[in-house]
């Protein structure tokens, strides 16, 4: 088996080797996927995760824009349309520096599967631009998204291609993002998601990434007898995903120590409980301030300068910043501190060496395709509120959330458990994810 998956990898490496963080994504999902095709004969011959491996279209584009000095600047953007077998592209939009082909690929990659095992009809897109928002004035941010979207607009619309947010682009970004779509194209319809509540939105949406990642773990944990109640949490990041992770877990029982940004992290030994986590809202939602202040105001708290959290003990740790933030050794230090559970809120943010090491050690590990894909979920809630031009209550949305990361979990047992009980999740999200999607190709022909 080793020697078809290698085949398989260096005909993929021939093609975009120069590409690591789209390698990498590969890797996983061939080393769980290909020996289930090997034992299905319907897939025999199709190269379908050969197919799957290489998008319908990549559109990248020029977006020039003016600064609030005059100055004149140029960022490069994108549209990755991965897969439409299952639905229409579905996918988030990074604004960040480090944006670049190979970094949306493997988002993008990671996004069909994503959609896929959430049961709703969305395929897998991602996209995005290496502009950084990071102190850009709200003018600027709305010149760029205008900008941005003046392009992008050929190509999405609500039965095409629906774009939401993801690293830098938030409720700001959808709106500016939003208005000069409807204004170019001249109607009103569900083209993004994480739209806001007075204009298409959905309830619960902002929350649902965190939300769902919690819930995810707790359905983890469930298996094992446990629960968050009176549980030590590990978190980082401090936007969108961790906020909402923390609030659910504190609603849950559990105690948060730490929250992160990319300048370090802080650990509040007395937790951070409801309180704070509004001043963390509030700081990064409005302030647009840095993590570091929360050590400033509260004497409890170490605020540990250009670091990662993962060395502070604790039983359940969810990542929830960015891609290859949690290494082999971080990986080590949570299972040597007696660490029971891990979840990811980000995409792919365990490195293969840390994946290793946990399902080395046989402690519950949800890799974000599974746990953190409340968010895509909730928009493709959105999108069903949309068509039918109806908004549901925060509860008939938020049980719904629940009941989709219930079937995920169920999903990745099915095609996860191995013959000693231990559920291997990344092997059962990536086959999960796989069947629908190849089915629906199979069906559709060799396009
Ligand atoms: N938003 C969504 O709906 C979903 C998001 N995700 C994933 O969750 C993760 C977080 O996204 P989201 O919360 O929306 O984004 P936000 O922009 O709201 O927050 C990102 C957080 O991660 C930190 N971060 C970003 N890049 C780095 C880096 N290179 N090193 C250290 N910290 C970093 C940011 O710190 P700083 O402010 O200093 O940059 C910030 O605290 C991403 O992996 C995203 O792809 C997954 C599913 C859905
Ligand atoms: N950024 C997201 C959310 C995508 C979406 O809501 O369409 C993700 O699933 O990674």
């Amino acid at each position: 088996m080793e020697a078809k998956v290698k085949a398989f990898m260096d005909e993929v490496i021939a093609r975009n080797g120069h590409e690591p963080e789209f390698i990498q994504a590969v890797q996983e999902v061939a080393e769980t996927v290909i020996p289930y095709i090997v034992q299905h004969d319907i897939y025999h011959g199709k190269n379908i995760l050969l197919r799957m491996v290489e998008p319908e279209r990549l559109i990248s584009f020029r977006v020039a824009w003016v600064d609030d000095d005059g100055e004149i600047h140029v960022n490069r953007g994108y549209r990755i349309q991965m897969n439409s077998a299952i639905g229409p592209y579905k996918g988030g939009l990074r604004f960040h520096p480090t944006v670049n082909a190979s970094v949306l690929k493997f988002l993008a990659f990671e996004q069909v599967f994503k959609n896929s095992l959430t049961t709703l009809p969305m395929g897998g897109g991602k996209g995005g631009s290496d502009f950084d928002p990071k102190g850009k004035s709200d003018d600027e941010i709305m010149r760029f998204c205008h900008s941005f979207m003046t392009e992008l607009c050929r190509h999405i619309g609500p039965n095409t291609d629906v774009p939401a947010g993801d690293i830098g682009v938030g409720a700001r970004e959808i709106g500016f993002l939003f208005g000069m779509y409807k204004k170019i194209r001249n109607e009103f319809t569900g083209v993004l998601t994480g739209k806001g509540l007075s204009w298409g939105g959905s309830l619960i949406r902002p929350e649902a990434t965190g939300y769902g990642t919690v819930y995810f773990a707790d359905s983890m944990l469930k298996t094992k007898g446990e629960s968050f109640e009176g549980k030590n949490v590990v978190i980082s990041g401090s936007g969108n995903v961790a906020q909402y992770a923390a609030e659910k877990v504190l609603q849950l029982g559990g105690k948060v120590l730490t929250l992160s940004d990319s300048g370090g992290f802080i650990h509040d030994k007395d937790g951070i409980d409801e309180e704070k986590l509004a001043y963390v809202m509030d700081l990064k939602n409005n302030k647009r301030g840095r993590i570091s202040e929360y050590a400033d105001k509260y004497p409890s708290a170490e605020f540990h300068k250009g670091e990662t959290p993962w060395k502070v003990a604790c039983d359940i740790a969810l990542p929830c910043a960015t891609q290859n933030e949690l290494h082999g050794d971080d990986a080590e230090a949570l299972i040597k501190n007696g660490c029971i559970a891990v979840a990811e809120g980000a995409n792919m943010p365990s490195t293969p060496e840390a994946i290793h090491a946990f399902h080395e050690a046989k402690i519950l590990f949800a890799p974000g395709k599974a746990s953190n894909a409340g968010g895509v979920a909730t928009s493709g809630l959105e999108m069903s509120q949309n068509s039918l031009r109806i908004s549901w209550t925060r509860e008939e949305v938020d049980d719904r959330l629940k009941g989709i990361m219930s079937g995920i979990h169920d999903a990745c047992i099915q095609y996860g458990k191995d013959d000693d009980g231990y559920c291997n999740y990344v092997k059962g999200a990536n086959i999960a994810g796989f069947v629908k999607v190849a089915d629906a190709m199979l069906a559709q022909g060799v396009i």
